[in-house]
C-alpha cells in the first residue's frame, strides 16, 4: 500500500532540486512544525465511554497561520495527516494566500454514529486541542467525512471555551460554516467549481468542447457533487460515478440533482433508478474524456493507472495518483490538473470567509465566485507556464511555484537560529 506521505515528499524533493531550493529550507520543510495527536473519550448514546484518537499536524506557518481541513474517517492516521499537511503548504502558497499548511482528523467511521454523538466527538475534539487552533494561529475546515455542521459545532465550542469576549473575530477560528452563522455564500461549491474551472482553462487551450465530453467521477460528496453540477451547467455528460457501493453507469449522462438528492436520503448511489452497479475496476478502465477522482488518496495506482483510458484527469482529491500511476500515465499522454492546483477552490474561498469573518463584511455569492475564478486561473496559468518552461509536468511545476515563493520569504525574513 502506498503512503501518502512518502509519495507528497519523493514530488518534493524532486522539485526542490529543480527549484534550487537551498539544504536548509528542504530540511526545515520535510517534516511538519508540530504533530499534535490527542486520545479523548466520549460517551456514546448506550452510556458506554468510547475513546477516541484525533490528530492536528501544524507542517508550517512561514506564510501565515496554519489552514486545512478536519477528516472524519475510519482510515484517518498520522501518516497519512502528515502527507494532506504538506499538500496544504504547498496549495496555500501556490494560490499566493497568507496560509500556512495543517491538516487534522479522527480515526472513525461517522456513518456508524447518531448525529449526537458525533456532536459530542466533535465537541470533546476541539476541547482536547485547546488552544492548538485559533483564528489567528490554526484554522481548521471541512474535508471527506465533515462539512458545515461540523464546522459550526467546532466554532460553537472554541467560543464557548476560549475565554476570550471578542466574539466577532473569533468566528474565523474555522471556515467552511453555514451561512447564517457566519460562514461564505460560495464555500460549499467552491472545490468543486474550482476543478471545473481549471478544466474549462484547460479545455481553451485544447480546443476542446465541454458540452461535447464525457466526464467519470469517483466520489459524490461535497467536492465531486458540486462538480458534477457545474459540468451539468454547462452541458457536459457525466457517464459514471464511484463511491464504495460500486459504479453507476448511465450513457445517456447521470441526472446529478436526482442523484445528489438521492444520496443525501440513502446514504450511498447504491439503488438509484434501479440501475445495477459496476465494479471498480470497471469505473478506472472506462473509456471517457476526463476523470475526476474526488475521494481518497492512492486511488489511481499502477493497475488504474494501465487501465485508464481517458485524455485529462482533475485532481479533486488529494494525493489520489501514485508516484508510479504518475509516470504511467506520463507515458500514456494522459494529463494531469495536480490536486495542489485543481481542488485549491476549497481553501481559496475559505480564505474569503476569513476575511468576512474579520470585517463583518459579508460578501455576494457572485463575488465570491468571481474571486474565486480570478485566483484559481491566475495558479492555472502560472503552473502551465512554468511547466512548459521547465519543461516539467503540471504537478512539479505547482511544487516548484509553491516552493519558491516559501523559499523567498525565508530568505527575506532570516531564520531564526
Ligand atoms: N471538502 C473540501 O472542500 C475539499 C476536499 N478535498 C478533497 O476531496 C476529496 C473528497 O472530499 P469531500 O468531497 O469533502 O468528502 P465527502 O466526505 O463529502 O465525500 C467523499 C466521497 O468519496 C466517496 N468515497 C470514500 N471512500 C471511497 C472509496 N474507497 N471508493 C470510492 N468512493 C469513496 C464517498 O462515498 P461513500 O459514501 O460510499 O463512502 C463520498 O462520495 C478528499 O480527498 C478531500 O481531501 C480537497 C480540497 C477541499
Ligand atoms: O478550506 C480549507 O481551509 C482547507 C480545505 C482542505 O482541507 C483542502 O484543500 O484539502
Amino acid at each position: 500500500m502506498d503512503k501518502l506521505f512518502k509519495n507528497v515528499v519523493n514530488i518534493f524533493n524532486q522539485a526542490c532540486k529543480k527549484a534550487d531550493i537551498s539544504k536548509t529550507i528542504h530540511t526545515i520543510l520535510k517534516q511538519p512544525k508540530n504533530e499534535i495527536i490527542v486520545n479523548f473519550p466520549v460517551r456514546m448514546d448506550s452510556g458506554e465511554m468510547k475513546l477516541f484518537k484525533g490528530y492536528r499536524i501544524q507542517h508550517n506557518n512561514i506564510l501565515g497561520p496554519y489552514k486545512g481541513g478536519f477528516r472524519y474517517h475510519p482510515q484517518v492516521n498520522l501518516d497519512e495527516v502528515k502527507g494532506l499537511a504538506m499538500l496544504m503548504t504547498l496549495k496555500c502558497s501556490l494560490a499566493g494566500l497568507p496560509f500556512g499548511g495543517a491538516k487534522g482528523g479522527v480515526k472513525f467511521n461517522p456513518k456508524d454514529f447518531s448525529i449526537s454523538e458525533i456532536e459530542k466527538i466533535t465537541r470533546r475534539f476541539v476541547h482536547a486541542l485547546g488552544d492548538n487552533i485559533g483564528p489567528n494561529f490554526d484554522i481548521p475546515a471541512p474535508d471527506m467525512g465533515t462539512g458545515a455542521q461540523t464546522m459550526n459545532w467546532m466554532m460553537d465550542t472554541y467560543l464557548n471555551t476560549s475565554g476570550s469576549l471578542d466574539r466577532q473575530c473569533l468566528k474565523g477560528v474555522v471556515t467552511g460554516k453555514s451561512v447564517k452563522v457566519g460562514g461564505t455564500k460560495g464555500r460549499a461549491q467552491a472545490t468543486g467549481y474550482g476543478v471545473v474551472m481549471c478544466i474549462e482553462e484547460w479545455a481553451k487551450q485544447h480546443n476542446y468542447k465541454i458540452s461535447d465530453k464525457t466526464f467519470i467521477i469517483q466520489g459524490f460528496g461535497n467536492v465531486g457533487s458540486w462538480a458534477a453540477k457545474r459540468l451539468d451547467s454547462l452541458g457536459a455528460k457525466v457517464v459514471a460515478v464511484n463511491d464504495c457501493a460500486g459504479t453507476l453507469y448511465m450513457k445517456e449522462g447521470v441526472p446529478v440533482r436526482q442523484l445528489t438528492e438521492y444520496i443525501a436520503e440513502n446514504g450511498s448511489i447504491a439503488g438509484f433508478m434501479g440501475q445495477e452497479l459496476l465494479s471498480r475496476e470497471e469505473f478506472f478502465s472506462m473509456k471517457a474524456d476526463v476523470m475526476i477522482p474526488a475521494a481518497l488518496e492512492n486511488q489511481i495506482g499502477e493497475k488504474e493507472a494501465h487501465a485508464a483510458q481517458v485524455e485529462l484527469i482533475a485532481e479533486g482529491a488529494n494525493g489520489p495518483i501514485t508516484n508510479r500511476a504518475d509516470e504511467i500515465l506520463a507515458e500514456k499522454d494522459i494529463q494531469v490538473i495536480p490536486d495542489v492546483l485543481a481542488n485549491s477552490g476549497g481553501v481559496i474561498v475559505s480564505y474569503f470567509e476569513w476575511l468576512q469573518n474579520r470585517s463583518n463584511d459579508y460578501w455576494h455569492e457572485h463575488h465570491v465566485l468571481e474571486k474565486l475564478q480570478d485566483k484559481i486561473i491566475k495558479a492555472y496559468h502560472i503552473v502551465h507556464d512554468l511547466s512548459i518552461e521547465l519543461d516539467v509536468s503540471k504537478r512539479e511545476a505547482a511544487y516548484i511555484r509553491a516552493l519558491k515563493n516559501i523559499d523567498e520569504v525565508y530568505n527575506e525574513r532570516g531564520i531564526f537560529p
